[in-house]
């Protein structure tokens, strides 16, 4: 029996209320129903040193943040400026990037979220994952609790009413999917590498 060799995915996101906690939560089991695969999480708000190397070491970031006022927290900004210096060195170069957000609204402007967090990652010269999933809900025949039912391409969108805790099930489960298809291509990255280089 072969043993899938080991790759490491971290999610870096923000939350100030929980909905997008618990999406990060998603991502992050569905990365690890992948064989293989560690998965570690962090808050960007409390960054410290283990927490950047973690970042550092990883074969792909998974960056998620609430859409505030049209564009991702200003929490995640600040972190996502405190990134300058990796930019510099391109200390990310060629890991795998995507990215997830979440709001009130159906849309809420979250597709501005999204942009900016691809446009991140290819500042860092990373390599975005789409969502890779087909829209959801959008005829007749199809149901709000379709996999990816705001119809977004560019990484997971998700809409949770600003005054429960809950998140749609349908969201959470697009969530998993993208987890999922980050550590897949992400062993797929991984072993093209290894190939390169025997
Ligand atoms: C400061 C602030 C700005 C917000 N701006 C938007 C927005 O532009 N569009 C939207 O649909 N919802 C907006 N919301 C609602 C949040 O996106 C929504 O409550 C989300 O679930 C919060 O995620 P969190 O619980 O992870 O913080 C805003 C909320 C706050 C607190």
């Amino acid at each position: 029996m072969t043993t899938a060799p080991s790759v490491s995915i971290v999610i870096a996101y923000f939350s100030g209320y929980g909905h997008t906690s618990q999406l990060a939560d998603a991502v992050a089991k569905g990365a690890r129903s992948v064989a293989g695969t560690r998965v570690a999480s962090v808050d960007v708000e409390a960054m410290a040193d283990a927490e950047w190397d973690l970042l550092d070491r990883a074969d792909a970031i998974i960056f998620g943040s609430p859409t505030y006022m049209g564009t991702a927290a200003g929490a995640f900004h600040v972190f996502a400026q405190a990134t300058s210096k990796r930019w510099m060195d391109q200390t990310w170069r060629d890991k795998l990037a995507a990215g997830f957000t979440n709001s009130g609204s159906m849309s809420g402007d979250k597709m501005h979220t999204l942009q900016y967090l691809s446009l991140l990652a290819a500042q860092h010269g990373m390599l975005w994952v789409s969502l890779g999933l087909m829209p959801g809900w959008n005829t007749t025949t199809a149901s709000i609790d379709d996999d990816n039912r705001l119809g977004f391409y560019l990484g997971a969108g998700a809409q949770s009413f600003n005054d429960i805790p809950a998140v749609h099930d349908a969201d959470l489960s697009t969530a998993r999917h993208l987890g999922g298809r980050v550590a897949e291509l992400t062993h797929i990255h991984q072993a093209g590498r290894a190939a390169i280089v025997a």
